[in-house]
């Protein structure tokens, strides 16, 4: 039953605790012993590779599947855990897919009011119109579904979901189906409605940078494991390893051992902190890290290739000692051109080390 408080503009936000969840089909182990705490009203925003475990993780949360061993928590409740399930329907999670799976055949009002199925259905319409003006498509309230653009068809969906108030609400590649011009747009808007009703909120996606427009906090999954879950900022400037680092930003790799606190490679020495002497170790520098300058200063190299991209042009720069050139990131600058030769100067800030393994 919805009652007085139930029915107040935001969600009563539910804090989601997962212990040591795992999950499998028959031979494959999807989720591999995933803990996470996410807090009321908390954005956070699952990122991986396809095929890495984000949408099980998702469907463990939403009660579609059962764990094989752990528990998850909404607040204070064990919704699924040894001995306990509570089946999706009671767990008060709203969820939106890829597809938006709305239903044809009702128009935009009455797909919303879909949720609402316990209230009058004056009142049950009443509560969808709100729920369509904050989403601002309340002029398509008794349109159907087709007659709506993508992006308008994921806010009707977006609607339908937060209109009975979940605790959580779960969005699986909400964005994945909306051409690239739509969905920065949508994005935003998406990100605007979610703040406003202060829903605690998972959205699944593939994409980094998506992942750091939208998301309070990014947890990164790898192969049914989370690998980091920290600030855009923790994964970017931070990364645990170098295949994290490789999936926020393009890589230049140099190899060295480390002497002296430092790994030593062709294009200079860069601080090892906490690699032990001797250690093979790989020099990550993001390509707006590498300056081109005249020929003199730096490391000796040459412009292999050129391309114009607009606000950052993109440079394939060959030094002596390396096995492939070297991709540079500079505003355009006149003279720099194939064919010419430059002095390279990397800055520390923009290169991340790590161990290799190499032995
Ligand atoms: N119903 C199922 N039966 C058997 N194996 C499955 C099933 N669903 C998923 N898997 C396997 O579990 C692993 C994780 O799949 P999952 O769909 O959770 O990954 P994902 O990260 O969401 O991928 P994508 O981004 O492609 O949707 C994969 O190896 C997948 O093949």
């Amino acid at each position: 039953m919805y009652h007085a408080l139930a029915r107040t503009p935001v969600s009563l936000a539910s804090r989601l605790t997962l212990e040591d969840v795992r999950h499998g089909y028959d031979e494959v182990e999807a989720v591999r012993g995933v803990s996470l705490t996410i807090e009321p009203g908390e954005i956070i925003c699952l990122l991986g590779q396809s095929g890495c475990g984000k949408t099980t993780l998702l469907r463990l949360i939403a009660g579609i599947e059962r764990p094989s061993s752990g528990r998850i928590l909404l607040d204070k409740q064990v919704v699924a855990g040894p001995g306990i399930f509570v089946p999706p329907e009671k767990r008060n999670i709203g969820l939106v897919f890829q597809d938006y799976a709305l239903f044809p055949h009702l128009t935009n009002v009455q797909n919303v009011a879909f949720g609402l199925r316990a209230l009058k259905p004056a009142e049950a319409h009443d509560e969808a119109v709100r729920a369509l003006q904050r989403v601002r498509l309340e002029e398509h309230a008794g349109d159907y579904p087709h007659a709506l653009s993508g992006g308008e068809q994921q806010r009707v969906a977006l609607a339908r979901a937060l209109v009975p108030r979940p605790g959580i609400l779960l969005m699986d590649e909400p964005f994945s189906g909306l051409d690239s011009r739509l969905r920065s747009s949508v994005r935003t808007e998406t990100l605007k409605v979610l703040r406003d009703a202060r829903a605690t909120c998972i959205i699944v996606t593939h994409d980094p940078e998506e992942a750091m427009r939208l998301g309070d906090r990014i947890a990164l999954m790898r192969k049914g494991v989370l690998v980091q879950v920290g600030t855009p900022e923790d994964l970017y400037l931070h990364p645990v390893d170098l295949d994290v680092a490789r999936f926020f930003c393009e890589t230049n790799e140099v190899e060295g051992d480390v002497t002296g606190g430092h790994v030593v490679t062709p294009l200079g020495s860069f601080a090892a902190p906490g690699l032990a002497e001797g250690t093979p170790a790989v020099a990550a520098i993001r390509p707006q890290g590498i300056e081109l300058m005249a020929p003199g200063s730096g490391v000796p190299g040459r412009i292999v290739n050129h391309r114009f991209l607009g606000e950052l042009d993109l440079y394939e720069v060959a030094v002596a000692g390396l096995d492939r050139p070297l991709v540079a990131r500079r505003r355009t600058k006149a003279g720099l051109l194939r064919g010419h030769d430059v002095g390279v100067n990397i800055e520390p800030a923009e290169v991340l080390v790590f161990a290799t393994g190499r032995p």
